[in-house]
């Protein structure tokens, strides 16, 4: 019986005669943090996309995937919906394409609790409060009324991993979550991120294309070139371990700290 939240093992996907990954495995422990890094296209997204099957019928898919202890690839469609409802929180660089454009903050909160979780809609609305207070929102019985074109893009990052966070989920998959924020809200968000792992024991698997963020955030950090994991290095190691030639080349191209901040 394993402990770990996610294992990805021997992970293949190909679309046709596009071989797109190759024997990709990975884990997340609970509280632990793991980065996975590489140049657009390497294949970071199709990892966690396979992982939680939101690929289209055209994607060829082996290996073996469990969350929290469940097969993911042998689920039937029941058990498969249960998995993504229950154990993962899935956030991603766009939060305006997270949330239905239409249904008011609160709405969107509580569809989980009360659709998969039966939830009587006062007592989800109180958990949406709640939530919304623990990611930095102020007047949140306000937001809950309003709609996402009323809340600036650092608001509604908090808003999705509110959401994310409604069914207390051990495990978040986050996909660039804060890459189209500024530099301050970045961070705040990544303060309530790591509140809040601390909170729960979280396990995160972390995908960003910036290595200086991934240096300071997460306890491993793996890279991914063409659909591989080549090489695996603490966090704290990125910068100065690196032996892979290909990783090497990322860090050089990495901007420096001060230009980015500029
Ligand atoms: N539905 C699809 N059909 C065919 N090829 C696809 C499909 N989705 C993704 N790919 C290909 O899979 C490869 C990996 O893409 P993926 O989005 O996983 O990379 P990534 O590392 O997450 O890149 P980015 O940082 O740009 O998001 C790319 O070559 C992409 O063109």
């Amino acid at each position: 019986m394993t402990a770990e939240l996610l294992t990805i093992e021997d992970l293949d996907l190909a679309y046709g005669s596009a071989a797109i990954l190759h024997g990709v495995s990975l884990t997340v422990a609970p509280g632990e943090t793991v980065g996975l890094v590489g140049e657009s296209g390497s294949g970071k997204s199709s990892t966690v996309r396979a992982a939680l099957r939101l690929l289209p019928p055209t994607a060829g898919v082996q290996g073996r995937v469990r969350i929290g202890g469940r097969d993911v690839f042998g689920a039937n469609d029941a058990e498969l919906r249960r998995i993504r409802a229950e154990e993962v929180g899935f956030i991603q660089q766009d939060p305006r394409g997270a949330l239905n454009p239409v249904r008011r903050i609160g709405d969107s909160l509580a569809e989980r609790l009360v659709k998969v979780h039966g939830m009587p809609r006062a007592e989800a609305r109180r958990i949406g409060v709640e939530l919304l207070g623990a990611v930095g929102i102020t007047r949140p019985e306000h937001r809950l009324r309003q709609f996402p074109h009323e809340l600036s893009g650092g608001m509604l990052q908090r808003v999705v991993i509110a959401a994310a966070l409604t069914t207390r989920p051990r495990l978040i998959l986050a996909d660039e979550a804060t890459s189209a924020l500024d530099v301050t809200t970045q961070a705040e968000v990544l303060a309530i991120l790591r509140d809040q792992q601390r909170e729960r024991e979280l396990g995160m698997l972390f995908i960003t294309h910036d290595l200086h963020l991934a240096a300071a955030f997460c306890d491993r950090v793996l890279v991914m070139l063409r659909g591989e994991v080549v090489e695996e290095l603490s966090g704290a190691a990125l910068f100065t371990g690196a032996t892979h030639p290909y990783t090497r080349s990322l860090l050089q191209a990495a901007p420096e700290l001060e230009e980015r901040s500029r």
